[in-house]
């Protein structure tokens, strides 16, 4: 951290000193910027070294998405290229021509064939470079898509444990925002560069085939150009990187302003004034330094500006020392004040290829190494099919999530048999959630072993072990589908002679269908605000289509984490007969609301991790211990003059 720190704000000879560097301390950049900090403090020579390599990486992925598409737009440009040495050709035969004795009727006359093909070569330039242009805009949006697709094919094939371990998220996130979308651009600049390098070898061959001495002059014009223009390169890169965080800290405030997600909490704190003084600070901050940047690329311009010239006007002198000598004639010579034009246009398009090109690839790597990273995290599982259970059995499980002390699941061992409902209760944090996910197989256990029976989980085909479960979370998302949809992605892909609840049935189970039929465009409402015509759910309602969606999965292993949590009295009643035993599918149940697991077939009583107790609600009660103090506490509360229920409310 203390690197980045020093590194963040670039200073002194390298890019303009930021002034208010310090003064909004809380600004510190987004992790995905180090690769920004890393190509502000690299050489061009160091960039260019590795250019070989970053255009072998580009043109291998240009290659997998279109290889038609890549062909074109580097086979077209090569020959736009060539039509440029031969449109220099014929253009010094033009001038040949006409600088040449004669009349001028018979000069012009003489120069019309080398005329013809010098515009026939512009004509067949610009065609070319057209289409070439086509090419390379058609494979922008294919690159996209395929990076796209095969990051969300990786982030939605991974284990959910990945996403508990902080150093994926963050590779995720990197490869997401900023990696994923760099993929086109490689490939844009290295067909740049191709250009540009074409271009100028165009230029440097049909120079040489004219006259050979004019081609150090050209060199000499392209020397200063070519380091004014990394200058340049480099300083609006340093520019962009000094303000970037600035900008996506304005960008966070603006959200917070025009945003219906944050309008609430806004007017009820009566943020709007703290607000707009924050904002009123950073864009003072963030003008100052835009008028500081402005000021010194202007200054870079300028000088920039002037090298060109001095090295324009040593190549004219050059030329007029060589013409005066007679060592090239005037043809050439003009030809040549033509080519130098040329080589410059193609020299500044190939030095900006370089420069973004290798920014553009070290998060292009990011990208890459996040999808090798995704790969290993793939599960496995064995190939042994499964179609439905008896039982499922945890032989001695744990589970210890990534960088914690002590295991959320401490050697638990318990059986859940099919036709029985069974309930996991204990305080908040006991380990409820987690267990149940591991019964799900959402986790794999770090300890012990899970049977499906009698076979290790790890053997089965986790594809088929995860179609006969169903999991109505306590963590529900709000997916942005229509009500329809939302209860059907709970088993989108079941085939038509699959037996099963309808969207309807499922409905009515959840106690959601009234609620959905009211909605206004009844199933078909649009779960999402953000749309035209978008319709939202309050809590409850959206967990009576969460639950609806679990049982029209028609899972084998039904898990419900607190099902009911949001429910109304009659909801949750409604829920719980649909919860009840039935002879093809097991129930785990986890709620703390302990009058729902009355009659559960078992009762697992969970304490830091560890299972202390089992059996029915009767046998607990009888026993005495943790269940029978919850119970007894909870259920003390609805007996009127019972000290819980008059402590309830403050009088
Ligand atoms: N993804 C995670 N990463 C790290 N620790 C976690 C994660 N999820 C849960 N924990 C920790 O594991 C322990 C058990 O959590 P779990 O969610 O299983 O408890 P619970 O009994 O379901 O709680 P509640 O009744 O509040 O839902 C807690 O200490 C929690 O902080």
């Amino acid at each position: 951290m203390e690197s980045m720190t020093r590194q963040r704000r670039p200073s002194g000879e390298d890019g303009p000193p930021d002034a208010d560097a310090g003064l909004l301390p809380e600004l510190d950049d987004a992790d995905w910027m180090h690769h920004a900090h890393e190509f502000a403090h690299t050489s061009f020579w160091a960039v260019a070294r590795r250019l070989p390599r970053l255009v072998r990486e580009a043109v291998a992925l240009a290659w997998a998405t279109s290889r038609r598409d890549t062909v074109a737009s580097i086979g077209l440009n090569i020959g736009a290229g060539v039509m440029t040495t031969f449109g220099l050709l014929a253009t010094t035969g033009v001038l040949r021509e006409l600088f040449a004795a004669g009349p001028t009727p018979d000069r012009v006359r003489a120069a019309l064939p080398a005329l013809t093909v010098a515009a026939a070569a512009v004509a067949a330039k610009g065609g070319l470079t057209i289409a070439a242009g086509w090419a390379q805009a058609r494979l922008t949006p294919q690159i996209n898509y395929e990076v796209e697709l095969r990051l969300f094919q990786a982030t939605t094939a991974v284990d959910l444990a990945a996403f508990d371990d902080a150093g994926f998220a963050e590779e995720m996130d990197r490869a997401r925002d900023r990696g994923m979308g760099e993929a086109a651009y490689i490939v844009d600049h290295t067909v740049n560069l191709v250009t540009g390098v074409v271009g100028m070898l165009a230029t440097a061959v049909a120079v040489t085939v004219i006259q050979p001495v004019l081609l150090p002059c050209l060199l000499l014009a392209a020397l200063p150009q070519a380091a004014t223009a990394v200058r340049v390169a480099r300083r609006q890169y340093l520019a962009m990187l000094a303000r970037i965080t600035r900008q996506r800290r304005m960008r966070m405030l603006a959200q917070l302003m025009a945003n219906r997600h944050t309008a609430a909490e806004v007017r009820s704190y009566q943020m709007r004034d703290y607000l707009l003084a924050e904002y009123r600070t950073m864009m003072a901050v963030e003008t100052r330094a835009h008028l500081r940047l402005v000021r010194a690329q202007t200054t870079t311009r300028l000088f920039g500006a002037s090298a060109a010239g001095l090295a324009t006007f040593g190549v004219y002198a050059v030329l007029a020392v060589l013409l005066l000598n007679g060592m090239v004639a005037l043809a050439a010579a003009a030809t040549a004040l033509f080519a130098l034009q040329s080589a410059r246009t193609s020299l500044g398009v190939a030095i900006l290829a370089t420069n973004s090109l290798y920014e553009d690839a070290l998060y292009y790597q990011d990208y890459r190494d996040f999808l090798d990273r995704a790969r290993e995290r793939v599960p496995t599982g064995g190939g042994r099919a499964v179609d439905g259970f008896d039982e499922i059995e945890l032989d001695r499980v744990s589970l210890r999530y990534p960088d914690t002390d002590r295991p959320a699941v401490d050697e638990v061992s318990l059986t859940v048999r099919r036709g029985q409902v069974v309930a996991l209760v204990g305080e908040n944090g006991s380990g409820k959630t987690t267990l149940a996910k591991l019964v799900a197989g959402l986790y794999r256990p770090t300890g012990g072993t899970v049977r499906w029976d009698g076979v290790d989980a790890r053997e089965l085909d986790p594809r088929d072990t995860g179609g006969q479960v169903a999991v109505m979370t306590q963590d529900w998302w709000k997916f942005p589908f229509t009500a329809r949809q939302n209860i059907r992605i709970g088993r989108h892909d079941r085939s038509p002679e699959r037996p099963g609840p309808s969207v309807h049935d499922a409905a009515q189970a959840a106690a959601a269908h009234d609620m959905i039929v009211d909605l206004p465009f009844g199933y078909d409402t649009l779960l999402d605000r953000e749309f035209k015509d978008g319709h939202d759910l309050s809590g409850g309602q959206w967990q009576r289509l969460v639950a609806a969606r679990g049982l029209y999965r028609d899972a084998a292993l039904l898990i419900c984490d607190e099902p009911s949590a949001a429910l109304d009295a009659r909801a949750e009643h409604a829920l719980f007969q649909h919860l009840r035993r039935r002879p093809d599918r097991a129930v785990v149940l986890i709620t703390h609301r302990l009058a729902n697991v009355r009659h559960a077939d078992q009762i697992f009583v969970m304490e830091r991790g560890r299972l202390v107790q089992h059996g029915t609600h009767d046998e607990l009660m009888s026993a005495g211990g943790l269940y029978r103090e919850l119970f007894e506490l909870q259920a003390s509360g609805y007996l009127a003059g019972s000290p819980a229920a008059d402590d309830a409310l403050p009088r």
